[in-house]
């Protein structure tokens, strides 16, 4: 897992959506976290992201430190780099994943890559449908 999730473009994700530019990045060691307004939504300092190498994703599992339950989470999946022509599709990474095995949470895959700020806004439109019950405005 932490090999797949290294230099997917986890940080440049982040940074297009709190700053609305494409950053340059270098592999991150420790965290970010930031916060992304999407129209009438704000992500106050809810926005973490996480270090990608497989020598580093045992931290994971510090985040979670003192989180007892998840309760009705919401899983969204960017697909991103999809400007690539080798790029793995959605429909891979879904396999990959085994999105489908979960039937207790909502789960939605967003292909996207950071040039299309739209498709990045597509997935927090949707988290927002999930949680708040309603499409933001
Ligand atoms: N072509 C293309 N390149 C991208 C895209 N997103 C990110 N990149 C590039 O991919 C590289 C890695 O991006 P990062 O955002 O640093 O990746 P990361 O997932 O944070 O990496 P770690 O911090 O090591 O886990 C950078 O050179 C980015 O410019 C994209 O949608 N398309
Ligand atoms: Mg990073």
């Amino acid at each position: 897992m932490g090999a797949f999730m290294s230099r997917f473009g986890k940080t440049t994700t982040l940074y297009k959506l709190h700053l609305g530019e494409v950053v340059t990045t270098h592999p991150t060691v420790g965290s970010n976290v930031e916060e992304v307004v999407y129209k009438n939504i704000r992500f106050e300092r809810q926005v973490w992201d996480l270090e990608g190498q497989e020598r580093l994703t045992t931290s994971w599992a510090s985040y979670c430190r003192g989180t007892h339950a998840i309760i009705a989470a919401t899983v969204l999946v960017f697909a991103n780099k999809q400007d690539m022509k080798d790029a793995t599709t959605p429909a891979e990474i879904t396999d990959t994943l085994s999105l489908h095995i979960i039937k207790n949470h909502d789960w939605h895959i967003q292909a996207c890559c950071v040039l299309i700020v739209e498709d990045l806004y597509d997935g927090l439109g949707w988290i927002a449908q999930h949680v708040i019950g309603k499409a933001p405005s």
